[in-house]
């Protein structure tokens, strides 16, 4: 590992490569271990197998304390059991020598704790190495309860990923041992304290090679996400062991692995607290592309199915957005003056419908088939109470209605209330409260009269017509009427915005079916809150002891559903969860906000973004509502600076635009450099031929994917352009490549993805961060390349 802690974006080169049989020893060495490990590990394996068998005799006995103590057993050995069994590629990956510390207490993994040396850990220039500590996935004992591997994420195993040469504390050497399942490959090694003469085991401490960080950054990508638990840098172990406490707010550029850490906090904080956050802590990510890429990281930690990974299209359930609105109508949908408009809309929708003139209640047309907003709104209502007929007209109707609606409770749930009031103004009418003097025989007479009203079809028939019951979805489509939606949203909207907005929303049938966008998405989310869900009983859910503790389900596999579904699952299940992660903070409208803060309103928190990114216009009108959402929490800031994506003559050229884009703002420090330039080509004979070569031509130069990011407004041919050549490359609309990386990328058109919004030259700044290798761009018209097929916007 040799760039540790490389925040200014300089390599520091480790000790010389050893020889040969140095390297052969060293791997030998590890070999023996890994083999010591397994060997565990399969003890392991027969204990809890046993646990299992034992566990099933003992449930047979069958009394209430046997029955616990049978499920506590088959929980712990099935944890075991389904740990032991996976599949790790590198299961053991670090290895730490450590001088003496200054005490000698030992933690519960049975480390020693101090962090510092003892005061004579050093004589002369000349220090014994006095512990040494293996990293892996899991923390393994042996029969004597010593460590064998500690888990990357135990306090022991932090000065693996912080020790530096300016701060090394009681580490001397690290060690990255790359192996796959039993078989280590080969052993890196980083030196701490080269001034130092240490001895293990009497001997000279051998030293091999350097570059373990490198080798990660240099390997072809595929379409999903690698984790970085063995190569962890300083400034980012940070932020993943940050205490959970309120907010952690990360900032940094494109490459300095935000997401990765994001994800690698996640697994931490697990670690540190399962019954806390087990279940319970949710990623939210700008979208499904990026859910995709990364929703295999946790897995790899060995934390499966228990973080909601969602998109932010996808939230709120049953509403999956596959569409994105054109900038400006995002611009209004994410607005919080939306807030105002829903407001107005909750209330007006119960109007939806025109009165149905002339027809008596109880008559209505309520075919279930029909969509809601074709049903009528009675304008009176006729019952027959002590033998006579007693009649509300449109305009107490209307007055009741007024009444009920007072206050700011959710319209869903105010029905009973107008129910009530209705029931008064007939038995009013009706002259029921002169009928008796006698207030008992009063009560027991208004208790009847309610009675046989309220189970009158015709009575429910009214209600229903006029109270409905009203959907987030039907709500939505109400919008799309361009006269209904200038009265909701008068003083609010400009006569063009209202235009944009309800031409947006005309895909909607009257019921809201139909294709969302991401921003209907959280608008959805916020008109469920304002509406509310009337309680429903529900039907009781059998029960079975064993799923009182948790994670148990996962284990049992002829009960299993898959992992996936369990992870969505949870999501739907849990509203309100205990951390939440958001990736790409910078994109979040401030109705996006509000959707998920009601999703964390009991969460610590977890915000990483980059301000230069934001593909939303309104930065500051965002950062309000992001205040709001994140309420009086106290903050804690972490800015990460190197950039491990990109090499430096793709940095270079991406940060002419943020120069453009974000005037005096900073690029994060390329932590490696290629030789290789991006190349720049001028379209000629049409687009599609020529991003299709740029393709194949970048197909035969890396190993693994090519992304061709091209204007939103170009995103379906762009598919049809690379029809055929096959599945290592892929088209993106510029803000779908959000987050992603690709071996290599084609940029097409800059200025198309620079015109396409107000923020489109920070759109055009994330496009060209994408590559880990190669990057072309291919110039159109609007570009006005220069000679060299260099556009304007990416000159000097
Ligand atoms: N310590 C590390 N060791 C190895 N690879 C790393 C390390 N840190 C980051 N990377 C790699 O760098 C790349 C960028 O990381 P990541 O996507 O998390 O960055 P980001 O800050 O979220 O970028 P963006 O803002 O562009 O979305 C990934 O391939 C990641 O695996």
């Amino acid at each position: 590992m040799a760039a540790q802690n490389a925040t200014d974006a300089q390599v520091v080169t480790g000790p010389a490569k050893g020889p040969d049989g140095v390297r052969d020893r060293e791997t030998v060495t590890e070999q023996q271990h890994l083999d010591r490990v397994y060997r565990r590990l399969e003890e392991k394996i027969h204990e809890a197998e046993f646990l299992m068998d034992d566990a099933a005799k003992r449930g047979q006995v069958g009394t209430p304390g046997a029955l616990a103590e049978r499920d506590a057993q088959v929980f712990r050995a099935g944890v075991h059991l389904n740990r032991l069994n996976s599949e790790f590629e590198d299961f053991l990956f670090g290895r730490i020598d450590l001088l003496r510390g200054k005490d000698g207490k030992k933690g519960p993994d049975g480390a020693y704790t101090s962090v510092e040396p003892a005061d004579d850990a050093v004589r002369d220039g000349r220090a014994e190495i006095a512990e040494t500590l293996h990293i892996g996935r899991l923390g393994v004992l042996d029969a004597d309860y010593a460590p064998l591997v500690i888990d990357w994420r135990a306090p022991a195993a932090a000065p693996f990923y912080r020790a530096t040469p300016v701060a090394p504390g009681r580490v001397v050497r690290r060690r990255v041992i790359r192996s796959k399942g039993r078989k280590v490959l080969g052993v890196e090694d980083d030196l701490l304290r080269p001034e130092l003469t240490t001895t293990l085991a009497g001997e000279t401490l051998p030293v091999v090679g350097d570059g373990a960080l490198m080798a990660a950054l240099g390997q072809a990508r595929s379409h999903t996400m690698r984790d970085i638990v063995s190569s962890i840098q300083a400034e980012q172990d940070l932020v993943i062991r940050a205490p959970a406490a309120s907010v952690t707010e990360v900032e940094g550029g494109p490459g300095t692995g935000k997401t990765a850490v994001a994800l690698h906090r996640a697994a931490y904080l697990l670690y540190q607290d399962r019954r806390r956050y087990a279940g319970g802590i949710l990623v939210v990510s700008p979208t499904p592309l990026l859910v995709a890429y990364t929703e295999g990281v946790l897995p790899s930690l060995g934390e499966e199915g228990q973080v909601a990974i969602r998109a932010v299209g996808s939230l709120v359930d049953g509403a999956e957005a596959d569409t994105y609105d054109e900038p400006a109508v995002a611009r209004i949908k994410g607005s919080s003056r939306m807030l105002k408009v829903l407001r107005k809309a909750v209330r007006g929708a119960l109007d939806l419908a025109r009165p149905a003139t002339g027809r008596p209640a109880g008559q209505l047309a309520l075919g279930e088939d029909e969509p809601p907003a074709a049903r009528s709104v009675p304008d009176r209502l006729r019952v027959v109470a002590f033998g006579a007929r007693v009649e509300l007209d449109a305009q107490e109707l209307a007055r009741i209605r007024t009444t009920a609606l007072g206050g700011t409770a959710p319209v869903n749930l105010l029905r009973p209330r107008a129910r009530r009031l209705i029931l008064d103004a007939l038995w009013a009418k009706a002259g029921g409260p002169r009928r008796w003097s006698d207030p008992e025989l009063a009560a027991e007479a208004r208790r009847a009269f309610d009675e046989d009203i309220t189970t009158e079809d015709d009575f429910l028939a009214f209600l229903d017509a006029w109270w409905p019951e009203l959907t987030p979805r039907r709500v939505l489509a109400a919008l799309a009427d361009e006269r209904r939606l200038g009265r909701w949203s008068r003083r609010v909207l400009n006569p063009r915005e209202v235009r944009l907005l309800a031409r947006s929303l005309a895909r909607l049938d009257a019921a809201g079916r139909g294709p969302l966008s991401v921003h209907d998405v959280a608008l959805l989310d916020e008109l469920e809150t304002l509406l509310g869900t009337p309680a429903r009983p529900r039907a009781p859910r059998e029960l079975d002891p064993l799923e009182a503790l948790s994670g148990l389900e996962e284990l049992m596999p002829q009960r299993a559903e898959s992992r996936r579904e369990r992870a969505e699952r949870i999501a739907q299940e849990r509203r309100d969860y205990a951390h939440v992660i958001v990736d790409e903070a910078q994109d979040l409208t401030p109705m996006q906000w509000r959707m998920i803060g009601r999703r964390g309103r009991h969460a610590t928190w977890t915000v990483v973004g980059d301000p230069a990114q934001s593909s939303w216009s309104d930065p500051d009108e965002a950062a309000a509502a992001r205040d709001e959402a994140l309420g009086t929490r106290p903050r804690r800031r972490f800015r990460l600076t190197v950039n491990y994506r990109n090499p430096a003559e793709i940095a270079e050229l991406a940060a002419k635009v943020l120069a453009l884009a974000m005037p005096g703002s900073e690029s994060p420090a390329a932590v490696r450099s290629t030789g290789i330039r991006p190349r720049f080509r001028v379209v000629g004979g049409g687009l599609a031929r020529a991003v299709r070569a740029e393709a194949r031509h970048l197909l035969d130069e890396v190993d693994g994917t090519v992304g061709v990011v091209v204007p939103m407004a170009r995103r379906a041919e762009a598919r049809q352009w690379l029809a055929g050549l096959g599945e290592r490359v892929v088209a993106l609309g510029s803000l779908e490549a959000k987050g992603l990386e690709y071996d290599a990328t084609v940029v097409v058109t800059p200025a198309e993805i620079a015109d396409e919004s107000p923020a489109g030259l920070r759109v055009l700044y994330v496009a060209l961060t994408r590559a880990t290798q190669r990057l072309t761009v291919l110039a159109g018209e609007r570009d006005d390349p220069d000679a060299a097929g260099v556009p304007d916007l990416l000159r000097d």
